[in-house]
């Protein structure tokens, strides 16, 4: 039965998390390289957001049911800076070689609502197996277009849970084809390098968008683990990496591990990608984390809480070992989420970013949806979420931040100055947690805006690490 099978994937996968777990804790973790993705003032930043949204995946016009009032109370309601914004292969080539520019014309309508609110975009080549055309109601999988979707006549069944859909033959040869494991499709993967020549050409200079996501979970078909990931998993990457310089030197380009295991904690065997831009490489890390237990609804208290607590210190380890193996890449945590009905739910959630923070990592929850994950529900109404992930944290930093940790009422910011940087730092502190503004150690106040809820601090005029802790004002 499908539970059946979720109770021996659990049992077998809390094993290994056990195990890794264990081996994170006895093998020293790396210590975070305190790099970050930067703006054009050259400041670090540390991204706050939501993978915007779900509902891209089946619209025929590849577009998230999402407006801009959407984002505008987003905004307002926790005070976000970055979106992973889900894009389509399907969408940016609906014909071999036919890349549609009508298509381009609303994502980038889209991210100017972000960037008229200060926000970065990170644009997500988003697929889930595979590609609609996997089943005949197009409703299953999503990304791939159909003309690049080769299963040779292998079945796909159905079933009750999506993720099964990965073991079906079609699924199989649908990835097989791609990676060219069968040696039948090697133009598959050159389409989709110039399908991101294509993205990054028309966005290049946008000055909201930060970075491209190269592939959403990718999956490896017959191929599973190093030998995938270290193989047509990196080549795919160094294509489309050296198929964007072309037309874009500056965008980072981040790239995901396959997700089976590493969504769970365990190693990813991804090999380090090249970048040909003058001054240093930008290529950031964005894996998700997903523990097991979750998925099997058990929530984040008892049993659960301690194989979701040695997942995440299994997933902390390994991710700072890819990052460093990738030359000290920066991190992004391009997913995580859960329903926050469950037991724990927002323990677990403060557990992940207080990770983050540790690990200098940016964060996109998923997802901004409506439902029981989401910040709002079905009505529109706000959730738990909301008050959960409205928390103060160093959006900008005129430096490199070296640690920084927050509470509702509280943040201690230590940062190793820039002496390049002449923009401020900028800090959003929620009204919940500073209703009267702020008291400021360490730091100079530049501005407080208590509508927009940042706060700015002049660069030091020191290169000596500085601590500023922001406490309410009386
Ligand atoms: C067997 N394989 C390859 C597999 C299993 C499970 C997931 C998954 O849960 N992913 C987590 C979430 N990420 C996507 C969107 O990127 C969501 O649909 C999943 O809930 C991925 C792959």
């Amino acid at each position: 039965s499908v539970r059946r099978i979720r109770v021996v994937s659990l049992v077998a996968a809390g094993a290994l998390v056990l195990a890794g777990g264990v081996g994170a804790v006895l093998r020293s973790d790396p210590a975070p390289a305190e790099s970050y993705l930067t703006d054009d003032q050259g400041r670090s930043l540390v991204l706050r957001g939501f993978n915007t949204a779900s509902s891209a995946k089946s619209t025929p016009d590849g577009m998230p049911d999402f407006t801009e009032a959407d984002l505008e109370r987003e905004h307002a309601d926790m005070g976000t800076n970055f979106v992973r914004f889900l894009i389509s292969w399907r969408s940016v080539e609906p014909e071999p070689g036919v890349h549609s520019q009508e298509y381009l014309d609303r994502v980038e309508e889209r991210i100017g609502w972000y960037a008229d609110r200060g926000y970065h975009v990170m644009l997500d080549m988003h697929q889930d197996l595979w590609s609609g055309a996997i089943t005949p109601d197009g409703k299953t999988g999503n990304g791939a277009p159909a003309w690049a979707t080769y299963m040779d006549g292998l079945p796909v069944g159905s079933h009750d849970m999506w993720e099964q859909y990965y073991l079906d033959p079609g699924v199989i040869r649908a990835f097989d084809n791609f990676w060219d494991t069968t040696g039948a499709h090697p133009e598959l993967s050159e389409h989709y390098a110039n399908a991101w020549r294509a993205v990054a050409e028309r966005f290049a200079d946008h000055p909201a968008v930060v970075a491209y996501d190269l592939m959403n979970e990718p999956y490896g078909g017959t191929l599973q683990g190093p030998v995938f990931e270290a193989g047509p998993l990196t080549a795919l990457y160094q294509k489309s990496t050296d198929a964007i310089r072309t037309v874009d030197q500056d965008t980072w380009v981040c790239v995901a591990p396959q997700a089976m295991g590493t969504n769970w904690g365990t190693p990813s065997g991804l090999g380090a990608i090249t970048d040909n831009r003058e001054g240093d490489q930008r290529i950031a890390y964005c894996p998700h984390i997903y523990p097991l237990p979750m998925d099997l609804g058990g929530g984040y208290e008892g049993t659960s809480r301690d194989l979701v607590d040695a997942t995440v210190a299994s997933w902390r380890g390994n991710t700072l070992r890819t990052a460093a193996a990738l030359g000290d890449a920066p991190i992004i945590l391009g997913e995580f989420g859960l329903d926050t009905t469950l037991p724990g739910a927002l323990d677990y959630v403060d557990r992940i970013y207080a990770t983050a923070a540790e690990i200098g990592a940016g964060v996109s929850y998923w997802s901004r949806d409506p439902g029981p994950w989401g910040p709002y529900g079905e009505d529109g109404t706000a959730r738990n979420l909301v008050t959960a992930l409205d928390t103060p944290y160093p959006r900008a930093v005129a430096g490199t931040p070296i640690t920084w940790a927050a509470s509702g009422d509280r943040l201690e910011l230590t940062f190793r100055p820039d002496r390049d940087v002449s923009a401020p730092t900028e800090i959003y502190l929620p009204r919940s947690g500073f209703p009267a503004g702020v008291t400021v150690d360490g730091g100079e106040v530049l501005t407080w805006d208590q509508q927009s809820r940042l706060l700015t601090l002049r660069p030091p005029q020191s290169g000596e690490d500085v601590t500023v802790t922001l406490t309410p004002a009386p």
